[in-house]
Order: C-alpha cells, then sequence, then structure tokens
C-alpha cells in the first residue's frame, strides 16, 4: 500500500466546509437526517468517505442519496448505498458517525488515517461514486460540498440529477452488474424505465384494463418518475398524478404523501376533487420509496391498504404463480414483517406461508428476506419489496414447463423478476406490482381489502428522560429494561380483547414509541395511552408536564 492520502488537498477543502461545533451527527436507519442549513460539513466528509468506501471495494461504484424522504421540506439527508444497490454495511455507519464528528480539520484528517489503517484500505484503487438527490431546495448547494469530497480525493463522480431514491439504488446496481452475467439492467434512468414497463407491459397484456389510479407525488421527486413513467406504459395503465408541484416552496410532503396518509389516516386534501366513490388512489413519499393505497367505498368511507395490505396481496399472488409453474415443491416463499405489522396480517399471512418478525428498519427486512427462495417484505408504512435468490432466479430460467398453463405462470414469474426493483423499496415498481396483481384477480380496493379486516391501532409517542434506558429483544416485541416495566405491560395487555401493546425506542427521533392494538378501536386507543403512562411515570416522567391524554 504505497499510495497516501492527499493531505493536502483534503485540508484544503475540508476548511471550506467546518463543522458546526454544537451538534453531534449521527448515521442512524435513515443516514445522516437532519435541518438541511447544517448538512454542509457532514455532505463534505460523505464524499470522502464515499471515496474511501468505493477503494476498500476495489473500485466498485457506490452510491450517494441525497433526500430527507418524507421529513418536511426543511430537512435534508444523505445516505449511502453499497455496490448491489443495498444499504450500506453496518460497520461504515459508525465510520460515517465517527468522521461527521470530527470537530476539525486536522482532527478529521487524523480520523481518515485511523479509518485507513484500521479498515485496511489501499488507496492505490480507483474510486467511483453515482450520486442524486431529491428536489428539496437545500439540495444543489448540499451536492456542491458532496462534490468537494470526491475532489479531494481525486473520486470519479456521475451525477445522476434529480431522481428517486429507488432510482439510484438501481443505477449503483446496474453499473456495478455491466457486462456480467448477473446484469441487472441498463445504467440508465431509460433503462429504468423500459425494464419496470416492460416487465408491466407482458404481465397485463390481455387483462381487461383497470380504471385509472390517482397518484399522490407528494410534490416530490416521484412526480418526474410518474410522468416520464406515463410515457413508457401507453394504454397499459392509465395514471392520474396529483400533488406535482415541485417548485412550489413548502409544499412538499405538505399534507400529503404516504406518511400523511399512513400516520394521520385520512386522505391528503389535495386529493379530495379526484376522489369519488369505488376511486382507488395511491401515495408516494418525498423520495418514492414508501406506498400506500387507499379507496372511497360506495358510502364515501376512506379505507387504507398500507403495507401490511400490500405484502398479503402480493404474497399470496406469488404463491399462486409458483404453484401454477408446477414449481412449488421447489420455491418456497416467505413473507417478513415487523412489530408494527397488523396483527390480522400476521394471522393472515401465518396461515399460508412461513412469516418471520425483525426488528424495524428495512435493512433488517432485507436482510431476512434474503433467506427465502421468494422473500416479500414490506413495513405497514408502505416500504418494502420483493427478493428472489439467485438460485431461484436460476430454477425460473431453466425450468421446463409441462403444459401451457405452467409455462404461462413461469413467463409471469420471470415479468415480476422484472417489473420488481430488488434493490430496495420502490413506490413506483410497487404501484405497478399491486396494479398486475389486481389486473390478474379482477379485484377493486374493496376486494383486496376484504383478504382481512385490519385490527383497530394506535400509535403514541413518548418523550422520556432517557430512551436509550429502554432496551428490546424477540425483534423489539417485549422490553429487557426498564427492568419489570414488560411485566407491568403484561398484566395492562391481559384486560384487553385481542389486545397487544410493545414498547421501543425509536431509531430516528428522540422518543420511545408505544403502539396498541385490540378489536375495538376505543380499546386500542385505551390500551396505548395506559401504556404510554406507566412508561413516562415509570421512567421519571415529570408530572407537570405529562400529556393529558395519557391514562
Ligand atoms: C413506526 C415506524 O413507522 N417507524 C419507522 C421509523 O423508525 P423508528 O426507529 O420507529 O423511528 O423510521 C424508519 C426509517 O424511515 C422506518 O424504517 C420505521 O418503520
Ligand atoms: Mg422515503
Amino acid at each position: 500500500m504505497s499510495a497516501q492520502l492527499p493531505i493536502e488537498a483534503i485540508s484544503q477543502f475540508s476548511d471550506l466546509h467546518p463543522k458546526p461545533g454544537h451538534i453531534r451527527f449521527q448515521y442512524g436507519t435513515a443516514g445522516f437526517r437532519t435541518l438541511g442549513s447544517v448538512l454542509d460539513s457532514v455532505l463534505f466528509r460523505v464524499g470522502v468517505l464515499a471515496a474511501l468506501r468505493s477503494k476498500k471495494l476495489d473500485g466498485k461504484t457506490i452510491g450517494v442519496m441525497v433526500t430527507a424522504s418524507h421529513n418536511p421540506e426543511p430537512d435534508n439527508g444523505v445516505k449511502l448505498v453499497d455496490p448491489r444497490g443495498e444499504m450500506l454495511e453496518a460497520a461504515w455507519e459508525t465510520h460515517a458517525t465517527v468522521l461527521a464528528n470530527a470537530s476539525t480539520t486536522p482532527d478529521f484528517i487524523e480520523a481518515l488515517e485511523t479509518l485507513v489503517k484500521t479498515a485496511k484500505i489501499d488507496l492505490s484503487k480507483p474510486a467511483r461514486v453515482v450520486y442524486a438527490r431529491d428536489t428539496r431546495p437545500s439540495g444543489p448547494a448540499l451536492v456542491a460540498a458532496f462534490e468537494d469530497g470526491l475532489k479531494a480525493l481525486d473520486a470519479e463522480g456521475r451525477n445522476a440529477g434529480v431522481t428517486t431514491t429507488p432510482i439510484l439504488h438501481y443505477l449503483v446496481r446496474s453499473i456495478n452488474t455491466k457486462g456480467t452475467k448477473h446484469e441487472y439492467g441498463d445504467d440508465s434512468e431509460e433503462g429504468y424505465f423500459t425494464k419496470l414497463s416492460g416487465g408491466f407491459k407482458k404481465l397485463v397484456s390481455g387483462k381487461p384494463s383497470l380504471p385509472p389510479l390517482v397518484i399522490d407525488c407528494a410534490n416530490g421527486v416521484g412526480t418526474d418518475a410518474v410522468t416520464k413513467i406515463i410515457g413508457y406504459l401507453g394504454d397499459s395503465l392509465k395514471l392520474i398524478p396529483v400533488n406535482t408541484a415541485t417548485t412550489t416552496p413548502g409544499a412538499l410532503n405538505n399534507a400529503c404523501g404516504a406518511d400523511f396518509v399512513k400516520t394521520s389516516q385520512k386522505f391528503p386534501p389535495s386529493v379530495a376533487p379526484h376522489l369519488k366513490a369505488g376511486q382507488r388512489a395511491c401515495s408516494l413519499d418525498g423520495d418514492a420509496d414508501r406506498l400506500i393505497y387507499y379507496y372511497l367505498d360506495e358510502r364515501s368511507q376512506f379505507h387504507m391498504l398500507d403495507g401490511d395490505k400490500i405484502a398479503a396481496l402480493v404474497a399470496a399472488f406469488i404463491v399462486e404463480l409458483v404453484k401454477a409453474a408446477g414449481l412449488d415443491s421447489e420455491i418456497q416463499v416467505g413473507v417478513v414483517q415487523t412489530a408494527y405489522a397488523n396483527g390480522s396480517s400476521t394471522k393472515y399471512l401465518t396461515e399460508r406461508l412461513p412469516v418471520r418478525c425483525v426488528p424495524t428498519g428495512v435493512k433488517h427486512l432485507h436482510h431476512a428476506a434474503e433467506h427465502f427462495p421468494v422473500g416479500v417484505y414490506f413495513e405497514a408504512n408502505g416500504h418494502g419489496t420483493v427478493l428472489f435468490s439467485p438460485e431461484t432466479q436460476e430454477k425460473l430460467e431453466s425450468h421446463e414447463p409441462s403444459t401451457p398453463a405452467q409455462s404461462t405462470a413461469l413467463n409471469h414469474l420471470l415479468s415480476l423478476t422484472q417489473l420488481i426493483n430488488q434493490t430496495v423499496g420502490d413506490a413506483i415498481s410497487d404501484m405497478l406490482l399491486v396494479e398486475t396483481v389486481l389486473a390478474h384477480k379482477s379485484y377493486s380496493g374493496i376486494e383486496w381489502d376484504s383478504l382481512y379486516v385490519d385490527l383497530p391501532n394506535r400509535l403514541v409517542k413518548v418523550i422520556v428522560v432517557d430512551r436509550h434506558a429502554f432496551k428490546t429483544e424477540d425483534a423489539e416485541r417485549r422490553l429487557v429494561s426498564p427492568k419489570g416495566l414488560q411485566a407491568r405491560i403484561d398484566d395492562l395487555v391481559k384486560r384487553y380483547d385481542g389486545g397487544r401493546s410493545f414498547v421501543r425506542p425509536s431509531g430516528t427521533e428522540d422518543v420511545v414509541r408505544v403502539y396498541a392494538e385490540a378489536v375495538i378501536k376505543s380499546q386500542a386507543d385505551d390500551l396505548a395511552f395506559r401504556v404510554a403512562g406507566l412508561v413516562y411515570d415509570e421512567t421519571g416522567g415529570d408530572p407537570v408536564t405529562r400529556p393529558k391524554e395519557f391514562i
């Protein structure tokens, strides 16, 4: 390892991007995420880190996405994508946090030297990075700071411009598999749209077309992708985009988008003019990796079809296709959920196929799903995808069907592997997947919704003195500390028909989350506020500031 860090270039650039003294940055579940106005130094340092990560992996291309997803417009963030299009390896999350928190340029350089030594990075290797941003106003300046990081290490950068998080993941995997037998797709936006829409068109060919779908773009970067895919879909699916104001200040995720629908359990007011009885609609989040569906029934009642409902719809469909293709003894379909999955969805799925529960956060779901020949994973909030293992992919490609019906099912499965963005949850790909199943089953929102009936539930945030005092086990479903608290929760839960409740510290906010469900809505609320009150009182909450709704 002869090459050295270009200390002088790094110092000069680093001095242009000083760290704000008072802030401690943390690379969390969603990368670095906070107010866009304080992220300049972080972006510069992430540029340097991405270059080093690429060198460590022999010059493979690393991805960097500048986004704060469903957060309010003034926020921004950044996350790294590993060569197969997956989230950054956990050990490097720690390196990222260390580098972001070095107080001065000399401290930063010292931290870099330590990293190069401990991670055994060969600095003579090339560095390649592809990057993109969403539509936030703070994006361009942050990208410029990031580019200074690439320049400091003389890394090769490819600017993918303003695009969705899933497209960036797609590009990373396509670039790194180019020319190999596992080539993921052409490494361009056009390649992405052609691949997805091509799979979709084959799947719905000959099926009666569905009524148009209203699609809420959250006034974010999904707008651009939706506009483009409309051109590729032709007559195969009619989309009605709403909330497409990407340049209106303050509009991003404001009273719209997937997170708004999921957390407030109502449709965005801006969608109302398009929603007549029976009309189905969906909402993307600000970087287009989450998707929530909904519809109005004939009495104009709102019904939400969340990530759990998507998982149930899609998993059952794939199981049927695998069976119809004559592959059910060889290819097992499994589902991965978190504790936030509605109890009714877990029951519905467990009666039909293997289901695993893992801790919150897409990377846990993704890794668990990789253990199934076909792994379906969705968070209740609408973030998820389907993974086909390399062995499954090969089986599908080499299987000799014995009947025309088997051949049709096999072709459908192969088209699904095209339509589904397997690198990460992708709202546009997931939307096409849902539409495929609805078309095959001739389902409207009503039939889909009736697969199972959601248990009423309630999510409550509790501000506590120290959320790090909360430790969990059993995929976050039980508390091991503070001592004795779980037994008290168990006692409360026993009193409610169909009661379930769990408590865990958030990984993205300084709060503890309480989830509760029960057979009746008022009981779910009651249980949630009782558990919240218990958590607050037992962990030193100030009686003066105790929220009024806690029981
Ligand atoms: C209850 C809930 O929705 N939690 C979200 C939220 O995590 P918390 O650790 O609960 O703050 O943000 C994560 C990242 O976006 C997402 O993966 C997760 O599902
Ligand atoms: Mg998102």
